[in-house]
């Protein structure tokens, strides 16, 4: 069964067909990737599955389960994590309790419980801390621990990013961009960073991205959009190589 199955979604804007009749289903343990010229409707689609938006039309599964009418806060709990392009970071936390805050959907304890500070309560904390340490070693974060964001070089930032959505220990992970605004050796990182996320975390990824190195290299299916429609599903070469993604690009930027 599809970890992740949409199903003819649709939103507007005003006049605006942000997305329409968008259709698509992600493996487990797949690397997905979304393509598509500027104002395509990639990130309206993230804000869909990760339910910021709600569709006019369509339906969004997860692990077989209707996730559609959940809220936000909702499906962190079942497993679904995001990154945001403009990178959702407290910049004067340090890199600990950015991670540690990512944790927050997970809390199974209430706040008597807190005040109280009850066995459930300390034992929370640990898987919690344990967690976020197993991240920090994971992204090869340690020497940046206790670190404020706000000092931190942009490209350490977009993996503390990546850190935050790990942290709550998804099966799903949605990157929205990872690779902008890096240069081309920080791409690469970020490349063996999703190679072993699927491969040590067992997690599938699916991620928009304009990037067509760093698509070719991890992803193993790529769905293109232009004006909220899909044009093009296939291996990162067959989409590349359609006529109407080709044509979609021209003019704007080159999928290459
Ligand atoms: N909240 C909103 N209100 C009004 N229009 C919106 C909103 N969000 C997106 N849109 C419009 O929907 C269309 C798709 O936008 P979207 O941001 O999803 O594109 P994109 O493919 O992610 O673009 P980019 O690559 O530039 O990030 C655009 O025309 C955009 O202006």
């Amino acid at each position: 069964m599809s970890l992740l199955q949409v199903e003819d979604l649709a939103i507007q804007f005003g006049g605006v067909r942000a997305v329409d009749g968008v259709s698509f289903a992600v493996e487990p343990g797949e690397v997905f990737a979304i393509i598509g010229p500027n104002g395509a409707g990639k990130s309206t689609i993230f804000n869909l599955i990760s339910r910021i938006y709600q569709p006019s039309q369509g339906r969004i599964r997860f692990d077989g389960r209707d996730i559609t009418g959940l809220r936000a806060h909702e499906i962190a709990g079942l497993g679904i994590a995001r990154t945001f392009q403009n990178i959702e970071l407290f910049d004067h936390s340090t890199v600990l309790d950015n991670l540690l805050m990512g944790r927050h959907s997970h809390r199974s304890t209430n706040f008597v419980e807190d005040i109280l500070f009850l066995p459930k309560v300390r034992r929370a904390e640990r898987a919690h801390r344990e967690r976020v340490e197993q991240v920090i070693e994971f992204l090869e974060l340690e020497a940046y621990r206790n670190k404020m964001i706000a000092g931190l070089p942009y490209g350490v930032r977009k993996v503390v990013e990546i850190g935050r959505a790990l942290a709550i220990g998804p099966r799903l992970i949605l990157l929205d961009e990872p690779a902008s605004g890096l240069s081309v050796e920080e791409t690469r990182e970020v490349a063996f960073w999703i190679e072993d996320m699927r491969r040590d975390m067992g997690l599938t990824v699916v991620m928009v991205e304009h990037d067509m190195s760093l698509v070719t290299r991890v992803c193993d299916r790529v769905l293109a959009v232009a004006n909220g429609r899909p044009l093009a599903l296939g291996s990162p070469a067959e989409v590349q190589a359609n006529r109407d993604v080709k044509a979609a690009y021209l003019g704007t930027e080159t999928a290459a």
